[in-house]
């Protein structure tokens, strides 16, 4: 087992990552005295799978355990669901010596964090993530959230898990799309932060979408460092976290000018990661050869980078509620090179222009 732990004063915790974990998920809440009543808040798709495991799991540990169902999809990260999941927490009487368990993706993630954010002003709860975005991603820093048909993710706290168990095992029934659209954010963190990664990406190319056991856990394990190290030292966005923004503003934009669900959100970064290069070139932050290589990678991960045609009022929209917006003007992340990052400040128009989505 690989075991990272992020340090953030009075809420640290440990981020698990095995594979056949699941099952032991129970002791490894008992552990942290997490014992009681469970919620384990996922979708259909997932329960179906993995939901007898984590129950069984949970009440071979002296738990208590109600299992909550919300509808499968983007569309459903709303405050429709939000509101039926207070209703069964309420129906399953938990209290605040309770706890939630979030099993599936980021979906399930974002939406169940943020009930545990405000639940009886909080009770506590773990993360176990079911697709590779999650794993990497967003399962680990405490951005819990839920989505307005104006914009992504706009209503949320940020709220760190007790724990998150990352059974690898669970990416076997996957779907080739969504293990695709993950590898979005894996390419980001390479971008942004870390050259040896991106390379070490480009060499494993074909043993990750092989899913090789030892070369997926340490790309999983990176991921989780270097989220972990850049939360650590800015956990509520204040400056540098903007960085894990990177290919989001634009991305944001599509994803939530599509409609929600038509791009899955590791789909619409990519498409932003890719304007975002070809942004950074334009200022001078990196070459043509780092954007070649950059989009090189995104289609060796069969991730498509072409814009689809959202209409450029709705991508305005989009931007002009992105939560980097401060006194009319975004802060957008640009790479610098391979491997950094630099900040620039634009209007949204401006941002459209310099992206060439003018017509
Ligand atoms: N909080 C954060 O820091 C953060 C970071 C990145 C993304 N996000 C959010 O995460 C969401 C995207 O998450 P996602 O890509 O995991 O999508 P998702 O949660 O919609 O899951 C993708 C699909 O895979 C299914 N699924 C999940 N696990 C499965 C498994 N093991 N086997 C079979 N099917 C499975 C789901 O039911 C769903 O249909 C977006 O809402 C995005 O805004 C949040
Ligand atoms: O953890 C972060 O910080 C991120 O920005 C990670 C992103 O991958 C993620 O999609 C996040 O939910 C976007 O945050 P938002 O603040 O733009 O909603
Ligand atoms: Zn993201």
């Amino acid at each position: 087992m690989r075991v990272l732990n992020v340090h953030l004063a009075d809420h640290s915790y440990d981020i698990l990552i095995d594979h056949g974990s699941l099952s032991a998920l129970g002791q490894r809440c008992a552990e942290i005295r997490l014992i009681g009543n469970a919620a384990v808040i996922t979708n259909p798709t997932v329960a179906a799978f993995y939901a007898d495991t984590v129950a069984s799991s949970l009440k071979a540990a002296g738990n208590n355990v109600t299992v909550i169902e919300i509808p499968d999809g983007e569309e459903y990260k709303n405050a429709t669901t939000l509101n039926s999941v207070y209703d069964a927490l309420i129906e399953a009487g938990i209290d605040r010596k309770s706890f939630i368990v979030a099993l599936g993706g980021g979906v399930v993630g974002d939406l169940a964090g943020f009930a545990a954010a405000t639940f009886l002003r909080g009770i506590p709860f773990v993360q176990v993530p079911t697709t590779l975005l999650a794993q990497v991603d967003s399962s680990v820093g405490g951005k819990t959230a839920i989505d307005h048909p104006r914009g992504k993710n706009l209503i949320g706290a940020f709220y760190q898990p007790k724990l998150v168990l990352i059974d690898t095992d669970t990416l076997k029934t996957l779907p080739e799309r969504e293990y695709r659209a993950g590898l979005a954010e894996v390419v980001k963190y390479g971008v942004i932060c870390d050259l040896p990664f991106f390379e070490i990406l480009e060499k494993e190319c074909s043993a990750i979408q092989a899913m090789d056991q030892n070369v997926l856990q340490k790309v999983i394990l990176r991921c989780c460092q270097l989220k972990a190290q850049i939360v650590e030292q800015d956990e509520k966005e204040s400056g540098l976290r903007a960085i894990l923004n990177y290919g989001h503003t634009l991305g944001h934009a599509y994803e939530t000018g599509a409609g929600y669900g038509t791009l899955v959100h590791g789909e619409a970064v990519a498409i932003g990661i890719a304007l975002a290069a070809h942004i950074s070139m334009s200022l001078g932050h990196c070459s043509s050869d780092d954007v070649a290589r950059i989009e090189a990678l995104l289609n060796a991960f069969k991730l498509s980078f072409e814009p689809p045609a959202v209409e450029r009022h709705l991508l305005l929209n989009a931007l002009t509620t992105d939560k980097k917006v401060a006194g009319g003007t975004i802060s957008f992340i640009c790479n610098s090179g391979i491997g950094g990052h630099i900040i620039e400040k634009f209007l949204p128009e401006q941002l459209i222009a310099l992206a060439g989505l003018e017509v």
